[in-house]
């Protein structure tokens, strides 16, 4: 079976009906090119077996494991019944550092490595600290990326963000939009280096006929999030904030901006989810949208983070904050083609990450 879209690089592939098939390295004229023809001689493990979930004892990196996104993935690999994941924290081994990173990898030889590590944060953050957004960034996922390849790894999943597209692109926004115009801002630093990432998977999947991916999350909540004052998201912020506003007795909370940007929230279990459906299902060259389908406005979140928190105050708008992007709904489309849907809506995902803080974050 085979999807394809209008992008000169976007030759979708579902990649396991092929690979099943006995000669495995013949590819039709039509898509040699493009296609993914694994190198036999960098296939690891003893049983040679090509489906992501059909080994739970592959080893598997999970970089970046003790994040919102990390942790959401370890938690799913888990429960479905991996054995060998493989987990450093920064401090245990810190990503920007290439020879470490080489190390790592030389010594651990991973089947697999999902990529969930990134210097991240919010508007604020991102409008602060341009430099390390940039930085940190270009340096953790080249690292990983290149010693990945170097070591044999037989698929790595790369994840961007929403915040790649143009500021104005056409909504929703279709993977094909990258690059067809300006960045937000707010957040191009950061968006430069995972467009990097992206197109450094590519162009190692044309040159090496490597198994390099990339999946695109739209703005994501859940346990595990950063719930900094500042230079956290809008959601975690909100829920901090109604919350501390709620114990103090306070009458009102105040909110950046002036509310009427639109944003999609996917929860973070549902995008791990999509991380195993990709790691299963998707070898295509062409990075693939996730979200959720739904956009909320600023204010609309803050009321129903409101409700949910049981603050009875009142919303008071700091305008000198920015909005950033007026609106970023991603089309999803391609990888609801290929059999994925999330299944967390807004309203039950804000009430179990609610009460996932209660019990959790300490005050
Ligand atoms: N949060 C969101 O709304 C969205 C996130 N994404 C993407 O998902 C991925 C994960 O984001 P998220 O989970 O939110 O981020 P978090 O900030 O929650 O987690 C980031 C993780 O990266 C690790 N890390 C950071 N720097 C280093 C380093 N130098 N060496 C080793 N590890 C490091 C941290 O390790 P430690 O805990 O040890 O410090 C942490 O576990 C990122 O690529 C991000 O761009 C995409 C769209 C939206
Ligand atoms: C995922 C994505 O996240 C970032 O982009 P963003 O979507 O603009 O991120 P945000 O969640 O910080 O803000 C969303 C909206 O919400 C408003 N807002 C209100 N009140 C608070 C508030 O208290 N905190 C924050 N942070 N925002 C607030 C805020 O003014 C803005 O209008 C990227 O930099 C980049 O990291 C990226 O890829």
């Amino acid at each position: 079976m085979m999807f394809k879209s209008d992008s000169d690089h976007s030759t979708l592939r579902l990649w396991r009906s092929q690979r099943r098939k006995k000669d495995r390295l013949t590819a039709t004229a039509s898509t040699t090119n493009l296609s993914l023809r694994p190198r036999p001689r960098l296939k690891m493990g003893s049983n040679n077996i090509d489906s992501f979930l059909s080994d739970k004892s592959a080893k598997v990196f999970v970089a970046g494991h003790r994040g919102l996104v990390g942790s959401a993935i370890v938690r799913k690999l888990l429960q479905l019944g991996f054995t060998n994941l493989v987990l450093r924290t920064r401090a245990e081994l810190d990503l920007t550092r290439q020879s470490d990173v080489e190390a790592f990898f030389s010594a651990e030889k991973p089947r697999f490595v999902i990529v969930a590590a990134a210097k991240v944060g919010g508007i604020h953050a991102n409008n602060t600290y341009p430099a390390d957004f940039i930085a940190i960034n270009l340096q953790i996922q080249t690292n990983v990326i290149d010693s990945a390849y170097r070591n044999g790894v037989e698929k790595l999943l790369f994840l961007g963000s929403s915040c790649i597209y143009p500021k104005f692109a056409p909504q929703p926004i279709p993977e094909n939009a990258l690059l067809t115009g300006p960045l937000e801002p707010t957040n191009e630093w950061y968006a430069i280096a995972k467009i990097a990432g992206i197109k450094m998977c590519q162009s190692y999947m044309i040159q090496y006929k490597w198994d390099a991916i990339s999946g695109m999350p739209t703005n994501l909540y859940g346990p595990y999030d950063n719930f900094h004052p500042e230079n956290s998201h809008v959601l975690p912020a909100l829920m901090r904030r109604f919350h501390e506003a709620k114990v103090n007795g306070a009458k009102e909370v105040v909110v950046w901006g002036t509310g009427s940007p639109l944003r999609e929230f996917l929860h973070v279990d549902d995008l791990a989810d999509a991380c195993v459906f990709l790691m299963e299902e998707y070898s295509g060259l062409e990075h693939l949208n996730v979200g959720s389908g739904k956009e909320v406005t600023i204010k609309e979140l803050a009321e129903l983070m409101k409700e949910v928190v049981g603050f009875e105050g009142n919303l008071v708008w700091d305008t000198s904050k920015p909005d950033g992007t007026p609106r970023k709904l991603m089309d999803s489309s391609k990888l609801a083609e290929l059999g994925w849907k999330p299944k967390i809506s807004l309203k039950n995902g804000l009430v179990d990450t609610y009460k996932w803080y209660l019990e959790n974050v300490k005050l």
